[in-house]
């Protein structure tokens, strides 16, 4: 491996890494006692120290009460925070524990602590340890499940969450380099069994991933198709969003409703992403699966093809807790019924 891959962050690399984010207030540092959110803490605070004016930074420590080490490793945190001379708190996930889906179940905990605690100590951003290496494996979890071009641009380095921003300043950076430097800097940190489970997703994707760089597909080259993915779906939203104010225009006022032709004329990928975001507004089920609005696309297609423009209904059909159908040549998208309710006046 080239040094460039494995060498130590140094202080000039962080000034570089954290240079964007020199005029912010305050910033959260979400740090779970790991090689990655440890050199997290070590370089941002260099970082700070060397500069006159900058953030106040503000570790933070999300206990999900799920291992009887994790208190150990908050304090572990903690004791590093001290000497470094930065602020530190451990937050505690009191919430009911699903016994399904429970890594995904802790990280929502996590953020909304995270997020939350930005808010109230006045942080405009959170700063998580997402390595380049973390970016891969999104890549291959993402392509597992089926992704379209948004799933598979993965994380972003930086995403507005409610008006704090989540910032991923070690998105470009090899997992490798991190723990050099807590190496050089002699500083300790935990190994989450967790990590290396079998029982869950990641961890088995993660044992994958030597396997795919050995054909070539390492993380190098799976975080620059993320990068490009993500420069690809800029480029289509902001299509997406052009084809928007073109169908308002010659829609009139109508919101909620397009007209069938003009709809029809636009490219699959455009059509699918229009849908998305009207059914995305009005549903009251959560965001709709890519693969279930393709379907109803086709099934517009279908219901519509070779059809003379006549006055019926040629579709109706819910979808994410919404109703879409076509009628007098527009399709309608509005909320879908509540289920379970019974109508007023029905039996
Ligand atoms: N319990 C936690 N408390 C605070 N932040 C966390 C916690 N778990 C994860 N994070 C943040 O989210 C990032 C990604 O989480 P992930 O689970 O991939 O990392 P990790 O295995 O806990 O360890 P590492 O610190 O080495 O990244 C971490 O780098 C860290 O910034």
């Amino acid at each position: 491996m080239p040094s460039a891959e494995t060498s130590p962050v140094s202080v000039l690399d962080a000034k570089r890494l954290f240079a964007e984010w020199k005029a912010a207030p305050a910033v959260v540092l979400a740090v779970s006692g790991g090689p990655d959110s440890m050199a997290l803490m070590w370089l941002a605070a260099r970082w700070r120290h060397a500069l006159k004016t900058g953030p106040r930074l503000l570790a933070i420590t999300v206990d999900h009460g799920l291992r009887k080490e994790a208190a150990r490793e908050a304090r572990d945190v903690k004791e590093l925070a001290r000497a470094l001379g930065i602020e530190h708190r451990t937050l505690r996930w009191r919430g009911e524990k699903p016994k399904t889906g429970l890594p995904a179940a802790a990280r929502d905990a996590r953020y909304r602590l995270l997020l939350r605690a930005a808010s109230s100590h006045g942080a405009s951003h959170v700063f998580t340890a997402h390595t380049r290496d973390d970016q891969a494996e999104t890549v291959i979890m993402r392509l597992s499940r089926g992704s379209g071009i948004a799933g598979l641009a993965a994380m972003a380095r930086q995403s507005d969450r409610g008006g704090v921003v989540l910032a991923r300043p070690f998105l470009d950076v090899p997992k490798a380099r991190l723990i050099a430097t807590l190496t050089k800097a002699g500083i300790a940190f935990a190994d989450d069994p967790t990590n290396h489970d079998p029982r869950f997703t990641r961890p088995r994707l993660r044992a994958l991933m030597p396997v795919l760089a050995a054909e070539g597909a390492d993380a190098r080259g799976l975080a620059r198709l993320a990068s490009r993915l993500a420069r690809a779906n800029t480029a289509l939203e902001v299509m997406t969003d052009g084809a928007e104010r073109y169908l308002a225009s010659i829609n009139g006022a109508a919101s909620g409703s397009f007209d069938l032709a003009a709809f029809t004329a636009l490219s699959d990928e455009i059509r699918v992403r229009l849908l998305m975001r009207a059914i995305d507004r009005v549903g009251h089920e959560g965001p709709a699966e890519l693969g279930k609005v393709e379907a109803l696309l086709q099934a517009m297609d279908r219901a519509t093809a070779g059809k003379k423009p006549g006055g019926g209904v040629q579709l109706k059909q819910t979808l994410a807790g919404a109703l879409i159908s076509i009628q007098n040549q527009r399709i309608h998208i509005g909320p879908a019924p509540r289920r379970g309710r019974r109508m007023a006046g029905l039996p």
